[in-house]
């Protein structure tokens, strides 16, 4: 099985790495790369461009000052006078080299210095992005492959700021070296740049192979950072033993580790042939200019001294230019995973939430009308033409069978999901039209899977966002939720870090957790409580606690409640019953109990169920 999340977009741009798009791209890499370094650190970009400027003019010096000290040295006469005229061409050789040696120095500082932080700019771009998209967003495939893609990009994006550098420093010791080398003699300027064309053309082609090859392969090493998270970390460790799991995943992990390494083996020997081409023909265009140079001096067109000037400045444009190929094909791959990264910006920007700007107070009523509601890549509708009303005041259940979209609609009436079809209004305003941080104010959730952050005690209850009541309110929610009981047993109290991997971290149970999630939703100050399986975890009297305040609580708020406890329901004041996304039932408790229908389908399973165990705890404590 092999995990494919290609797309032809991806796969084009990595075909369309040629030559001339490596010409088009180079400017644009630069001045991304500036831009980037510029919001980080202005200071530390306005210093390496200050240094590559002055690089480039002491290269030119230097080039200079060995052709003054070498025309000095061959002319003829007296050996002394010849030293003493080139002695200063040879103090500005030594002078220009130290200065460099120390330009050097302090462009690698400032590059190292920049390029960490503007990986973590990139990533925090991302992550900003990220956290400001649609939640549908994340049900569109191409939007995770994406994100992973983006994600490497933002990795590399530090890389750009030495490929940056080099391709200045090179482009400056080009101009250095051909100006010189024109000087010389104009001819060997297009000779040597004809010479170092089939060895570009490689490079370039090597980039792209190999930027293809690692694009094949983005869905195998997304699926490798998924293994490797869940063989690392003490998520599923249990699970992993418990199962005699630990084979079979490092078995899945290294077939996928043997078809990456296939692919990066074959873009390797491939990138490797078209380098050897390139370097043959580049040897045959070096042994032609090289030639060029000899019949200059034989035909009496180039003195001595101008023929030892041209085999450095020869040295100096021929680095340069391999220098230009080599760290431009690089720059350009880093630049495709850079457009990976920016492209996921914008696609993140077409996710981005644009709604309207109404910023809602608690809600008294929540229309649902005729709200239809289909997943992204989905052919089949979650929920279809559901209407209802929901009240402060009240306490409604959602009940059905698994995948009836109860779920799903609570989170349409959060306004996390906005419906495909029909509207979810809040006091009239469609949730579409609110401000959607302000809507979220008015929204205390627990979800099925609620989050177990790796935060204090409080942090996890308040959200990071405290009170000016300060701890008691924490402890009244804690309270509420039967949480005080947990946080009373840890040791530094509301201050305990919860998260067993760090010093002094403490580890809670599945129904402590639970209690706290519920802490969470209680301390908020929210129109909506939404309480998706609340009590799945929580012992017999804890879950009673629980549905006994929900009547209280919903005395100045919507609450609705998602449960399979059907036995449980009865302290709401209205259920719903949801079947295949559609609602075939609605009153209360009594009247449900009495109709046939669905309810009293579930209804008498549960209780034949509860009464199963009753008997069978009994006869084992007889
Ligand atoms: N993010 C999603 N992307 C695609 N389909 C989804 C997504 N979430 C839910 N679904 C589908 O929508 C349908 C309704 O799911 P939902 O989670 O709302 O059901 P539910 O009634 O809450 O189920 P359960 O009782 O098991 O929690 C299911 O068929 C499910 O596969």
């Amino acid at each position: 099985m092999r995990y494919i999340d290609l797309t032809g977009s991806h796969e084009a741009a990595g075909r369309s790495i040629r030559m001339r798009d490596m010409a088009r791209r180079l400017p644009q890499l630069v001045r991304r790369s500036l831009a980037l370094a510029w919001r980080v650190d202005r200071r530390a970009t306005i210093g390496l461009l200050l240094c590559q400027a002055v690089t480039g003019v002491m290269q030119a010096l230097g080039l200079v000052a060995i052709s003054g000290t070498l025309t000095a040295l061959l002319t003829s006469g007296d050996v002394y006078q010849r030293l003493l005229q080139a002695w200063p061409s040879v103090a500005l050789l030594a002078g220009t080299a130290g200065v460099r040696a120390l330009l050097g120095i302090t462009v690698s500082w400032l590059s190292s210095r920049l390029g960490p932080l503007m990986s973590r700019e990139a990533e925090q771009m991302l992550l900003t992005g990220c956290a400001e998209v649609e939640l549908c967003a994340y049900d569109e495939p191409d939007f995770n492959h994406d994100r992973e893609a983006a994600d490497r990009g933002a990795q590399v994006t530090g890389d750009l700021i030495n490929e940056g550098q080099d391709l200045i420093a090179s482009s400056a010791s080009f101009v250095a070296g051909a100006i010189v080398l024109a000087g010389v003699h104009w001819v060997l300027l297009p000779l040597l740049v004809a010479a170092s064309l089939p060895q570009a053309l490689a490079q370039v082609s090597a980039a792209r192979v190999r930027y293809l090859a690692n694009l094949r392969s983005n869905g195998d090493l997304r699926m490798l950072s998924i293994l490797r998270w869940h063989i690392y970390t003490k998520e599923a460790a249990d699970q992993i033993r418990a199962g005699t799991m630990a084979g079979f995943l490092s078995g899945r992990y290294r077939q996928t580790v043997a078809r990456i390494n296939r692919e990066d083996r074959a873009a390797a020997d491939k990138a490797a042939r078209m380098s050897l081409i390139g370097a043959l023909c580049g040897g045959v265009g070096s042994a032609v200019v090289w030639a060029a140079v000899v019949w200059l001096l034989a035909t009496g067109r180039i003195s001595v001294g101008h023929a030892g000037t041209a085999v450095f400045a020869l040295q100096t444009v021929g680095q340069s230019v391999r220098g230009l190929v080599s760290v431009g094909a690089r720059a350009v791959r880093t630049g495709l995973y850079m457009d990976d990264w920016s492209g996921f910006l914008d696609k993140a920007g077409g996710f981005r939430m644009r709604r309207g700007t109404h910023r809602p107070g608690p809600p008294k009523k929540i229309e649902i009308k005729s709200v239809t509601h289909r997943y992204a890549g989905k052919n089949q509708d979650a929920l279809s033409d559901v209407t209802l009303t929901l009240r402060q005041g009240e306490v409604t259940a959602l009940v059905g069978f698994n995948g009836s979209g109860k779920s799903t609609l609570s989170k349409l009436i959060s306004g996390l999901y906005l419906p495909t079809d029909g509207q979810v209004l809040w006091d009239g305003v469609p949730t579409g039209d609110a401000e959607p941080q302000a809507l979220w104010q008015q929204v205390a959730l627990v979800p099925q899977t609620y989050a177990r952050w790796p935060l204090t005690v409080r942090e996890n209850i308040t959200l990071g966002q405290p009170t000016a009541r300060g701890d008691a309110a924490v402890r009244e929610a804690c309270e509420a939720a039967g949480a005080d009981e947990v946080v009373d047993k840890l040791g530094a109290g509301l201050d305990t870090l919860l998260a067993r991997e760090w010093l002094n971290g403490e580890e809670l149970s599945g129904g402590q957790w639970q209690r706290i999630a519920l802490g969470r939703a209680f301390f908020r100050q929210a129109g909506l409580l939404v309480l998706d399986e609340p009590t799945a975890n929580l012992d017999p009297l804890a879950e009673y606690r629980i549905f006994q305040r929900l009547r209280g609580l919903a005395r100045d708020r919507v609450v609705l409640l998602v449960t399979h406890r059907i036995t449980s329901v009865a302290v709401a004041d209205r259920i719903v019953v949801l079947d295949e996304g559609r609602v075939v039932q609605e009153g209360t408790y009594e009247e449900l109990a009495e109709q046939p229908g669905l309810f009293r389908e579930l209804l008498s399973c549960q209780v034949s169920s509860d009464a199963r165990d009753d008997d069978e705890q009994r006869q084992a404590s007889a």
